[in-house]
């Protein structure tokens, strides 16, 4: 019995898929449209106190975006001397910042805390190793008296493949990321609501005695710092 709902038998052209050029191909999720998305997540009151944060949500819009290197070019910077460089995408005022890391071959963070903030991460190009330890001076980890002499505990490892997304905050634990690579740099979008490493500072831990010591201000690099151009 035919019915209105039976499907078009279409004739296959080669070449030609006329089914294909029938359905309107939606426009991919830009860069742009993910920072102006975030944005608009964190409004006006958002991001000032990470519990304002639906970490979830942003998350999720993070994955929606599929890298595309034409959006970020305009930010890459990579400096092979360095472990990685912090390149500025977006800075909303005491709310969160968006940047682009540019990791060398091999090469990775010291192990470190989000200052209270959370921090997501969308692998752009290549692939990143992230290791997590468990604190020792949170959830009673260690006594407190012994959280500097302590090494840390492995949480748990993983690598991130291409448009992968991962999440983090002082309750998971500390982390450090690195690129498995010896050859290839990778690429990552990073975004840190509220801003607290850049505007106070964050942790690095020392792995083998747990001890840390405080980084003042997170750095990242503006497009005139790159170009050499006082800013
Ligand atoms: N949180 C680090 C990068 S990472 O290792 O996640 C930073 O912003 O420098
Ligand atoms: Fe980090």
């Amino acid at each position: 019995m035919n019915s209105i709902l039976s499907p078009i038998s279409v004739p296959s052209v080669p070449g030609c898929d006329v089914r294909q050029s029938q359905a309107a191909t939606p426009a991919p999720y830009t860069l742009a449209q993910l920072v102006a998305d975030i944005k608009l997540h964190l409004g006006k009151e958002g991001g000032i106190d990470s519990s304002d944060v639906d970490e979830a949500y942003l998350v999720s819009l993070a994955r929606k975006y599929n890298s595309n290197p034409s959006d970020w070019a305009q930010y890459y910077y990579s400096q092979p001397g360095k472990h990685y460089t912090r390149n500025s995408i977006e800075d909303i005022n005491h709310k969160a910042n968006i940047l682009l890391l540019v990791w060398s071959p091999g090469k990775g963070s010291l192990i470190h805390d989000h200052a209270g903030a959370h921090c997501i991460m969308k692998v752009l190009a290549g692939k990143l190793t992230e290791t997590v330890y468990y604190n020792n001076n949170n959830n009673g980890a260690v006594d407190k008296e012994d959280a500097d002499t302590t090494p840390l505990r492995v949480k748990s490892e993983r690598t991130h493949s291409l448009n992968e997304v991962a999440y983090i905050s002082d309750t998971i634990g500390l982390h450090r990321v690195h690129n498995p690579d010896p050859d290839n740099v990778a690429v990552s979008l990073h975004l840190y609501t509220p801003p607290h490493a850049a505007d106070i500072g964050y942790h690095v831990f020392d792995e083998t005695t747990g001890s840390s010591t405080f980084v003042r201000q997170a750095k990242a690099l503006s497009m005139a710092e790159k170009m050499g151009i006082k800013a």
